[in-house]
């Protein structure tokens, strides 16, 4: 396909007038009635002459199974167009458009992928409470709104041309395999990348984001497909796949989009209510302490990391001096520096090949609540961050 993937960078607004009908239904099973009354025009599904199920107000075709989405893609095959795939979990944030964004500059057309897929989730992780289980017509509509903002701009070379929101059954034909480690199926691991860090402490993690990643490559055969540097070692892993199994797509990895205060956006951050939104920018302040420590000139592991301890330590210490209806806890699970093509933990860094430098911290539900506070989505349970920071080589 990469041979194929050189055509003419033309831009063409008549590629995105087509037909369609408007349809809001959720893509997840389990939020049926809900989605139903999201419907706008579901009566003309079936519609002859307008055949297109579309987000409302715009020209983004929802594509719902794997069928559907091989079928729009064919043409676009055999024009020699570019197709960026962008995969989420829904849930869409800032972090999310920065990803379309990049996707509409260098690709005719832009997939955006929404399936919260079970498989990356441990077992007794937040599958079931998962924000993007709601936000479904919201996620339409700001996929509607980009695409907008994108017709706009001149320096686009493509526009969101679709949502692949695929069921379970679709993306697990043999059935599927369950979220236990010794879940039988077919799978793809990728190691040992992929059973360090995040992979330590959610050990089905990278086995079920590199094989729903797998499918989605499978599925829309995307010439470039856009991940987040925020979960760096994600980007490392799939990075490791696409090489190990030589797969003909170019892995675009884009900056992480944060709050004014350092924190990342994340779709989780919805989980933590001001009380502990307040302490989780702990982690960017960790790690910012022991970029300084780089930027100022040191390459030993204790002097970097043990700036991000210092940090650290100091916050919980501020926190557990207060009153359990004032305070925020949390648990530090990693402060890595890390090599930035494997992960493996560093002891120096090699100033010509820089580093990684990422943490991971369990916000913990707060013990005391206040009347009437505010505990975020589903009651404040234990929130997982994580953030990094590139070190960049130095000469
Ligand atoms: N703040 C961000 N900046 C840039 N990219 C991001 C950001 N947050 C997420 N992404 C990227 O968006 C893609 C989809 O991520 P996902 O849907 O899991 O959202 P998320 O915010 O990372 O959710 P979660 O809170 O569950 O980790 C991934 O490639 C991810 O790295
Ligand atoms: C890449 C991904 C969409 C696979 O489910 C997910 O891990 C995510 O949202 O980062
Ligand atoms: N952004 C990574 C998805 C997850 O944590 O499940």
């Amino acid at each position: 396909m990469l041979a194929l993937s050189m055509p003419r960078l033309t831009r063409s607004r008549a590629l995105f007038n087509r037909p369609s009908i408007h349809h809001y239904h959720s893509p997840f099973p389990f939020r049926r009635g809900l989605a139903s009354a999201c419907q706008t025009t579901t009566a003309r599904k079936h519609s002859s002459s307008k055949p297109y199920e579309t987000i409302p107000n715009s020209p983004i075709r929802i594509l719902r199974s794997v069928e559907a989405v091989r079928r729009w893609r064919r043409p676009h095959q055999l024009d020699h167009r570019i197709v960026g795939l962008v995969p989420t979990m829904g849930a869409l944030h800032a972090g999310h458009l920065a990803l379309i964004r990049r996707a509409a500059r260098e690709a005719h057309h832009v997939v955006v992928s929404v399936y919260v897929n079970p498989a990356q989730f441990g077992a007794s992780e937040d599958l079931a409470s998962y924000p993007a289980s709601a936000t479904w017509r919201a996620d339409c509509e700001s996929l509607a709104r980009l695409d907008r903002e994108l017709a706009d701009d001149g320096g686009n070379l493509g526009r969101v041309s679709a949502v692949f929101a695929p069921a379970t059954e679709d993306m697990y034909p043999s059935g599927f395999p369950g979220q236990e480690v010794g879940s039988k199926g077919s799978f793809v691991t990728v190691t040992p990348v992929g059973e360090l860090l995040e992979g330590k402490s959610r050990p089905t993690f990278f086995r079920g984001v590199a094989t729903v990643c797998m499918k989605l490559f499978n599925a829309v055969q995307p010439e470039r497909a856009y991940f987040g540097q925020k979960d760096v070692q994600q980007s490392v892993v799939i990075r490791r796949m696409v090489r190990d199994f030589l797969l003909p797509l170019d892995l675009v990895v884009v900056p992480t989009e944060r709050e004014p205060d350092g924190l990342a956006l994340s779709s989780r951050n919805v989980y933590l209510g001001p009380r502990r939104r307040a302490v989780a920018t702990v982690i960017n302040r960790a790690l910012r302490a022991a970029e300084e420590q780089y930027r100022g000139g040191a390459l030993d592991r204790d002097a970097i990391l043990g700036a991000a301890r210092a940090v650290a330590e100091t916050t919980l210490a501020e926190q557990l001096a207060l009153a359990p209806e004032r305070r925020a806890r949390f648990e530090v699970d990693y402060i890595s520096l890390a090599d930035p093509s494997s992960m493996e933990e560093l002891a120096v860094v090699d100033p010509k090949v820089g580093a990684v430098l990422s943490g991971a911290v369990k916000m913990l539900p707060v013990e005391v609540a206040l009347p009437g506070e505010d505990l975020g989505h589903s009651g404040g349970p234990a929130v997982r961050l994580i953030d990094n920071i590139i070190l960049d080589p130095r000469n």
